[in-house]
């Protein structure tokens, strides 16, 4: 050290700088030789690091002033330009030990807004990226640099018009690869410093191998990946994993401990839990949003006394950071999050950590334990535990060096809900289908877990579960049934196939391929000091989607949309012929899906599991697909002519309307049932193809048929009419006869051409005309002509009957009173005769 001290190069440098009152950059060199001298055992304070003046004031204004043992080792590696990959213990103070020497290498360089983009951080959640921003403002205050926060849920135009004056960025993966595809202007060319927080978790949710720019990684957990990433990408690398040696990987001030209930205890168990814990800060971990969501409504309606919030990937994002905000500054509360409140969050003063749902490994329970006992303070941990998780599990922490006890409940402590659920239930509806989402997520989740000897969904007590959900029947979850039909298939899953695919089993390396090329380019356009680096490549599985999402849905969408395509993979494979029996029933279930999606939103998912249910690993479809088409597995496809006959043979009608009256007569049909003569006929011709010849006379006598129909209801149509008009008549003739007090005579005649002639009935009855006194003349002549008329077939108004009245009368009074009409039941030439008769009789 001393030799770089006083290397000649340096010392005649520092003496040019002198000469020239060049104090700043004087001041800057010293620095940078300084921290080549750091010697970390002399390190306590930040202010025992060389670090600028704007640092260290941020720094203790924020009353930050002794270094952690992960502060004193990175920070000082890190001043020195060296790439550092550090872990150590939650709540062991790493945001400080990436975030001093990112301000730091900016002030070093005299960066200002004009040099663009100098430090990327990337965290896995929104919360967490919030979160590194607040400490960076906070610390980094004094500084003039431009810092931004680029998280999804926000208006990326608003953001792209900003990105570019941004010196410090901390952001999610998936927006950061969402504003490198869509904002043109937005370029890394002269990023200095590239920042992984929880770095295990981001390669986790798919970025790729390498970072090759100046790289700072931290996490509390280490991984295999993490470690090749530093290993292939990182320069010179410094491991800094302060804990390494530590008897135990939690906090020391962490009190963890575990109980084993059955699955349909674990509600009353969390209620109970809380009823006695209603003056502490406590937070309670679910596998899925799905489980969030309910049990967060049931318990809020429970009233247990503290106050619930609830924090998962599906809210929006203001709603996130609302809930987020206002749980940091309560007292006395009781969080229910996923697993996107398990990383990097710092509540403060949390007393409680529950998992409710057994982690998927260890390391998610350091990370959720980690919520409390944080910097110094003391805190508890509860894992609840399944009797079929137990061993498991304990053998995984243990594995892990994280000491966990089992302590037992007090029966007599416990308060049942159940009848509460159930009640809450029948009255909701909507409550009901969530609590019925609930629990196939929660099933669906055990099954996909890749450590089986944890997790045995063969093991669930299912019926029991429902119940305790408040669901009286359980829900039908169709892999659950096929896996119970298939028991030996079941066995038959390939060890290998688990092991290569540990989340999702049906995924394949093509997937993680097309994955893997949707994202190569992006970061190709990071460039360090004018070089272009090379080609990095970010594995995202979910395109431009935030990481957190990710996080909140990878056990349900992100996984479904991987296993789709698997799902597509699956139904075009042929399984060889003599691997039938083995397989037969996967492409049934495939047809059947139809009748299931209804039901059942998550089928195609479901069905994809049934797959590996099956034991069908990726080898044996990759070879079962080249085999020839056996007839009885390829997948029929159905026609629309098919789909038709199907439907006629359920003897389905279409848009069929009944009308009743109110005695329940048929009234009317719709659509209206044709009768046809020409249809029998054509039922019994059984030849092929159409008949032009005999199609034609069909419909000439289907037409005919109408016609008919139609004159039908033409004529009577217009009968009615007439007789409503004949009726209108009698009246006013009646009212007219007792006004004048005469007699006449009062004839109708036909008009209709389609009545066929005349109508007898309205005949005056000749034997009144025979017995009547007085009858005259000019009254026949005028019926005579009036009947002559009728031969012309023209009509005659009312009016105009009213107008040949009088001139029938001459005072002569006629007593046709009976104006019934007369039905003789002769044809009309009969009736003509009959009057014709009658009137000579008379004469
Ligand atoms: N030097 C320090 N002096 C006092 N408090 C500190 C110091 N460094 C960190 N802290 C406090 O310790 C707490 C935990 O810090 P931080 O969130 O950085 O931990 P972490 O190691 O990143 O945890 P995790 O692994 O959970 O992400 C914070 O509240 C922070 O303010």
């Amino acid at each position: 050290k001393i030799e770089v001290i006083f290397s000649p190069i340096i010392g005649i440098g520092m003496i040019i700088l002198l000469i020239f009152e060049r104090w700043k950059m004087f001041k800057l060199v010293c620095m940078c030789v300084m921290s080549l001298t750091i010697n970390v055992s002399e390190i306590a304070r930040f202010s025992d690091f060389p670090l600028s003046k704007k640092t260290l004031k941020g720094l203790q204004e924020a009353q930050y002033r002794l270094v952690t043992e992960i502060q004193k080792q990175t920070i000082g590696l890190a001043l020195q330009g060296k790439d550092v990959l550090g872990a150590a213990k939650t709540g062991s103070g790493k945001t400080l030990a990436f975030l001093v020497p990112v301000l730091e290498a900016l002030y070093r360089l005299q960066w200002t807004s004009a040099d663009g983009l100098g430090v990327l951080i990337i965290s896995p959640t929104r919360e967490l990226a919030y979160q590194t921003f607040e400490v960076l403002r906070k610390v980094g205050k004094n500084h003039d640099f431009s810092a931004g926060l680029i998280i999804g849920g926000k208006d990326l135009k608003h953001e792209a018009e900003r990105i570019n004056n941004i010196n410090i960025l901390v952001c999610t993966p998936g927006r950061l690869l969402q504003h490198m595809d869509e904002t043109i202007c937005f370029h890394a060319t002269n990023l200095q410093m590239l920042v992984l927080d929880e770095a295990d978790r981001i390669l986790d949710l798919g970025f790729a191998d390498t970072m090759n720019a100046h790289s700072l990684l931290f996490s509390a957990t280490q991984t295999k990946s993490v470690k090749d990433l530093a290993r292939l990408s990182l320069k010179n690398p410094e491991y800094v994993w302060v804990h390494e040696k530590a008897k135990y990987s939690t906090p020391a001030t962490l009190e963890q401990n575990y109980i084993v209930c059955e699955l349909q205890q674990k509600i009353i168990v969390l209620y109970s839990f809380l009823r006695s814990h209603l003056k502490k800060k406590s937070i309670v971990f679910f596998s899925s949003c799905k489980q969030v969501q309910y049990l967060y409504r049931v318990f809020c309606r429970l009233r247990p006394g503290i106050s619930i919030l609830a924090l998962h990937g599906r809210q929006q994002q203001m709603r996130r950071m609302e809930v987020y905000n206002e749980f940091v500054h309560k007292r006395a509360a009781v969080l229910f999050a996923t697993d996107i409140a398990a990383r990097g969050l710092d509540f403060p003063a949390v007393n409680w950590v529950l998992q409710f749902d057994c982690p998927e490994d260890a390391n998610t329970y350091i990370h959720r334990a980690g919520r409390t006992a944080r910097y110094k303070e003391d805190g508890e941990a509860l894992l609840i535990l399944l009797p079929s998780e137990e061993q498991g599990m304990v053998q995984q922490l243990l594995q892990k060096k994280v000491p966990v006890k089992e302590i037992k409940i007090n029966p007599e402590k416990l308060i049942d809900v159940q009848k509460k659920l159930e009640s809450f239930l029948a009255q909701d509806q909507d409550l009901k289908e969530r609590a019925q989402r609930c629990f196939v997520s929660y099933i669906r989740l055990v099954y996909l877990m890749k450590h089986k000897e944890v997790f045995d969904v063969s093991k669930l007590p299912i019926p029991e579960y429902a119940l305790s959900l408040g669901l009286a029947v359980a829900p039908r979850v169709r892999f659950l049934q096929k896996k119970e039909k298939q028991p030996t298939k079941i066995l038959s899953r390939s060890p290998k196939t688990e092991e290569t695919q540990p989340w999702a089993p049906t995924l394949t390396n093509d997937d993680v391929e097309e994955f893997r090329a949707c994202f190569s380019e992006k970061m190709s356009i990071l460039q360090k000091n004018g070089q272009v680096l090379e080609r990095t490549e970010y594995r995202l599985a979910n395109g431009n989607r935030d990481v957190e999402q990710e996080e909140e849905e990878e056990e349900e969408d992100v996984i479904e949309e991987k296993l789709s395509k698997a799902t597509g993979f699956q139904t075009e494979c042929v399984p060889k012929v003599n691997e039938t029996q083995k397989v037969k029933e996967v492409p049934v279930q495939f047809l059947d899906r139809n009748d299931e999606e209804e039901d059942e939103p998550d089928a195609d998912f479901l069905m994809v599991k049934q797959r590996d249910v099956f034991g069908l690993g990726l080898k044996e479809n990759e070879t079962l697909q080249n085999k020839e088409p056996s007839k009885s597995n390829v997948k029929k496809k159905i026609t629309k002519v098919a789909e038709a006959k199907k439907v006629l043979k359920r003897n389905f009608k279409v848009n069929k309307k009944i009308t009743f009256t109110d005695e329940g007569e048929l009234i009317q049909q719709w659509p209206q049932i044709q009768k046809s003569t020409a249809k029998d006929v054509e039922e019994d011709d059984d030849t092929g193809g159409i008949n032009l010849h005999k199609a034609k006379e069909r419909l000439q006598e289907e037409d005919k048929f109408d016609k008919e129909e139609y004159r039908k209801k033409i004529k009577a149509k217009h009968r009615e009419r007439r007789l409503k008009e004949r009726q209108a008549r009698r009246e006013a003739n009646k009212t007219q006869a007792k006004a004048s007090d005469e007699e006449e005579a009062f004839l109708d005649w036909s008009d209709d051409d389609d009545d066929g002639g005349f109508d007898p009935s309205t005949l005056p009855d000749p034997d009144k005309y025979r017995n009547s006194e007085e009858s005259g003349d000019e009254d026949i002549q005028n019926m005579m002509s009036d009947t002559k008329k009728k031969q012309g077939m023209r009509k005659r108004s009312n009016s105009e009957l009213e107008e040949v009245g009088p001139t029938s009368h001459h005072g002569k009074k006629a007593k046709w009173e009976t104006l019934e009409p007369l039905d003789t039941g002769l044809s009309l030439a009969e009736d003509e005769e009959l009057v014709l008769h009658l009137l000579r009789s008379q004469s």
